[in-house]
């Protein structure tokens, strides 16, 4: 079974929550607290005039207090997860952890309260009251029938959603996954029979949505502690069960799942056997979503049976159907348009937009995340995994548009992809430096040749740059193999890419001709020029830029970039006048630094260096950032006096000289570079009027250590190194690189035609 390894131990997770700072969580704060303006500032007298504004108008409120994005997670305990009744406190583990799940996933700031009464109306006057404080109310683990009459109370009484995440957002993310399993076994929703064992919170949640999907009622059998929930039965009845008892014979789960299609468990651990497992129809969909521990555990069905699709609740098996892909990005999504309800069409908006999520193809950094399993739609990937980062986007913006277009969105959103962009710059940091390349790139599309068209990794990226609306992939490939490769990823319904075969192409003469003008006085025979345009690929692809068949490629997924770079030199040079070397950029929440040379000059002369200096900010400013070139060196304006600074202090004269038109200074160590505070009070001549944001590095070997060094340490996201200075737009990548990164190099490429 995959993930197995995965299995924590509870010695493990004893030892993750009373290590460091006890506990999962602690409260950060957004405003500078250094100094004593700062406090008049944010605390007393300063802190009176948000009071005041408030106060005349309640709804600024979400302009000056943290209101609009915090979700209260409030338990008292009387159903955590599987284990029952813990009481409030014990609870805390759980909703801490959700308070996180909020903050990691959807950048909500989720605030754990554990409330000590079992007393539905203590509950609910306490919850009632706390409404000025929150943005939303997250109810977790209630026990049933309370939680019904709670969230029901709390909704009628409060100006702010409140949602019950094991009812609701179980019953979303299930339903999801319901739809898709339905799907892959080839089943009609209307002749489907379900057992559902389980009939609390979160089972009568989902009988409710599966209904509203068209389920039929007579086929949905409800099964709790007493057996089969029947019309008729008064034992251990409530009016939320009776609103689903059905006519049947059937007394017992065993007796319910003879022949059932669908068995969703919302109970506890082992309550179904091999034996009831067995009993059910061909091709069963069972759902085990007890948590911890399933009612039955996916080994368990695989013995009797290998032809069911398994979800469960948990992280370390396939298919995890679990509300953690629900309750973030739907607050994020209600609190977005400060929506004044939770209601029904942005609960199925949601369970549409994650069945229709697990259909598209995966990214690459998602598989990384789960131990390289390759996630493709099937019957062990019935729904997105939670580490998707596509999710941030995909789920709030289909809330916030039903939520929208329900009417009850208080602060509709104007511009859908604009806010579509916000989601994504709220967990990816690139994004905001990258978004203005995309955009400019859609604008005006660009035909790419992806030079090693027969890798996976390319397919997916050119399908990815075609489906964003950057222009035209071309792959340079066998169309079979292309093909086949489409069919086996489970894409062979996509429209066909553009393929061109290096052997078979009709230019192929055109292009040995044009090499061989180029290659004829360095040793190269006519014949040598047009056996590489038959069999490199690189070469190939240089080709077609060269001679206007495409506007930019990219390559380095099967060659070193040593390797790789060869090949392009034979057939483009560096722009007359320009140097060619490889520009690193890490984008971190806070700031986006440039990083040169990390890719070819090992030791730069002062001139090179220069040179270096010049493209580069020219490149930090046509991605949108206004340069601050500070020249790298270990000693600061001459202090220490060294010799291996000497050509570093050299180029920054020479630099001053040329008198370009951006900011520059050094030689100057990297901690002054990037602390400006500290560089005006030990350098108060430097000429630089913020923290330096184009780093020339005065070796190779210095550049990419530093670089590496700053993305492990620096927690951001190194782009490139982006090849600077070819007379054609290319790129090639690391061996290593992810579809996305290509597709992210392929971006770069196609701005550079544009900007030529
Ligand atoms: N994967 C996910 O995302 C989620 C999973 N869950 C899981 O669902 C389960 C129920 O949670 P929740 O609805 O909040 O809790 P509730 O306390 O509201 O409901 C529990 C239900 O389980 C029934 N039950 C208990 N033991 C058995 C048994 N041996 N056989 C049949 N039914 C039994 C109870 O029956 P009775 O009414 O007779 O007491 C009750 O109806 C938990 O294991 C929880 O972890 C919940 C939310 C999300
Ligand atoms: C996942 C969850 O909320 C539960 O098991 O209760
Ligand atoms: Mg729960």
């Amino acid at each position: 079974m995959a993930g197995t390894d995965t299995r924590v131990t509870d010695e493990e997770a004893l030892l993750l929550h009373s290590s460091g700072r006890p506990g999962k969580l602690e409260v950060t704060p957004t405003k500078p607290m250094g100094t004593q303006r700062d406090l008049s500032l944010a605390y007393s007298p300063g802190v009176a005039a948000p009071c005041l504004r408030i106060h005349q108008d309640p709804s600024t409120a979400y302009d000056y207090t943290a209101k609009g994005n915090i979700v209260a997670v409030i338990s008292n305990g009387t159903a955590v997860l599987g284990l029952g009744d813990l009481g409030a406190l014990a609870s805390k583990p759980v909703m801490e952890g959700k308070a996180v799940l909020f903050k990691r996933f959807a950048d909500v700031d989720g605030l754990d309260l554990e409330v000590d009464t079992r007393d539905v109306d203590e509950f609910i006057n306490c919850v009632r009251f706390l409404g000025p404080s929150f943005g939303g109310i997250n109810l977790e683990d209630i026990k049933a029938p309370d939680c019904f009459i709670i969230e029901q109370r709390l909704r009628e009484i409060m100006d702010i959603p409140v949602f019950h995440d094991d009812q609701h957002g179980t019953a979303i993310i299930a339903a999801a996954g319901l739809f898709n399993a339905l799907e892959l076994t080839g089943r009609d929703i209307q002749q489907s029979k379900m057992v559902i064992n389980g009939a609390g919170a979160a089972a009568i949640a989902c009988a409710e949505l599966f209904k509203a999907m068209g389920f039929p009622p007579a086929n949905i059998t409800l099964c709790d502690t007493k057996g089969v929930v029947w019309k008729g039965r008064t034992e251990g009845m409530n009016q939320w069960k009776s609103a689903h008892a059905v006519h049947t014979d059937a007394r017992t789960l065993a007796d319910a799942m003879k022949g059932a299609d669908v068995f969703v468990g919302l109970s506890v651990k082992g309550a179904v056997t091999p034996d009831m497992v067995r009993s059910m129809a061909a091709n069963p969909i069972i759902f085990a979503l007890a948590n911890p521990d399933p009612e039955v555990t996916p080994e368990q069905v695989r013995e009797v049976r290998g032809d069911a699709i398994v979800a469960t609740g948990r992280s370390d098996y396939p298919n995890q159907v679990n509300n953690v892909l629900g309750f973030p990005y739907i607050f994020r999504g209600a609190l977005d348009v400060r929506a004044s309800t939770i209601n029904d069409a942005m609960k199925i908006a949601a369970a549409k937009a994650l069945a229709a999520l697990a259909r598209e193809d995966v990214p690459d950094e998602v598989d990384a995340a789960y131990a390289g399993r390759r996630l493709r739609y099937g019957p062990e990937y019935i729904i997105p995994v939670p580490f998707d980062p596509r999710l941030i986007v995909t789920i709030p913006a289909a809330v916030a548009q039903a939520a929208m277009d329900s009417g009850v969105a208080r602060k509709p959103i104007v511009d859908m992809d604009a806010y579509r962009r916000s989601l994504r710059l709220r967990l990816d940091p690139t994004s905001d430096s990258l978004q203005l390349i995309f955009e400019k790139v859609k604008a005006a599309p660009k035909r790419v040749v992806f030079a090693e068209g027969e890798e996976e990794r390319a397919i997916r990226a050119a399908i990815a740059y075609r489906a964003a609306g950057f222009g035209t992939p071309i792959l340079v490939a066998r169309e079979e193999v292309v093909r086949e490769r489409m069919e086996a990823m489970g894409l062979a319904n996509l429209e066909p890419l553009e393929v061109w075969n290096a052997r078979l192409s009709r230019h192929n003469e055109r292009y040995g001709q044009f090499l061989y003008q180029r290659l004829q006085r360095r040793g190269h025979l006519f014949r040598d020029c047009q056996r590489m345009v038959n069999q490199n690929r690189n070469v190939f692809a240089a080709c077609m830029v060269a001679s206007g068949d495409a506007d930019a490629m990219v390559t380095g997924l099967t060659r070193s970039f040593s390797v790789s770079f060869e090949d392009i030199e034979r057939v483009i040079d560096p722009t007359p006048g320009h140097l060619v070397f490889g520009l690193s950029v890490l984008a971190t929440r806070a700031r986006t630094v440039f990083i040169a040379d990390t890719t070819v000059h090992e030791r730069p002369t002062s001139e090179q260096l220069v040179d270096i200096a010049i493209q580069a900010a020219r490149t930090a400013r046509q991605m949108g950032h206004e340069p601050r070139v500070a020249f790298l060196s270990f000693s600061n304006f001459g202090q220490p006096m060294r010799d291996r600074a000497a050509h570093v202090r050299d180029a920054v004269a020479l630099l001053g000289a040329r008198n370009p038109d951006f900011e520059f200074d050094g030689e100057m160590s990297a901690d002054v570079a990037l602390d400006h505070e500290l560089m005006k009070r030990l350098y108060p001549f430097c000429r630089l009027s913020g923290p330096a944001n184009v780093l020339i590095m005065p070796a190779l070997h210095a550049a990419n250590i530093g670089a590496k060094l700053l993305q492990k340490f620096g927690g951001g996201t190194l782009v490139g190194p982006l090849l600077i200075g070819t007379d054609k737009p290319v790129q090639v990548v690391q061996m290593g690189a992810t579809a996305n990164d290509l597709v992210t190099a392929a971006v770069m490429a196609a701005h550079d035609a544009m900007v030529r």
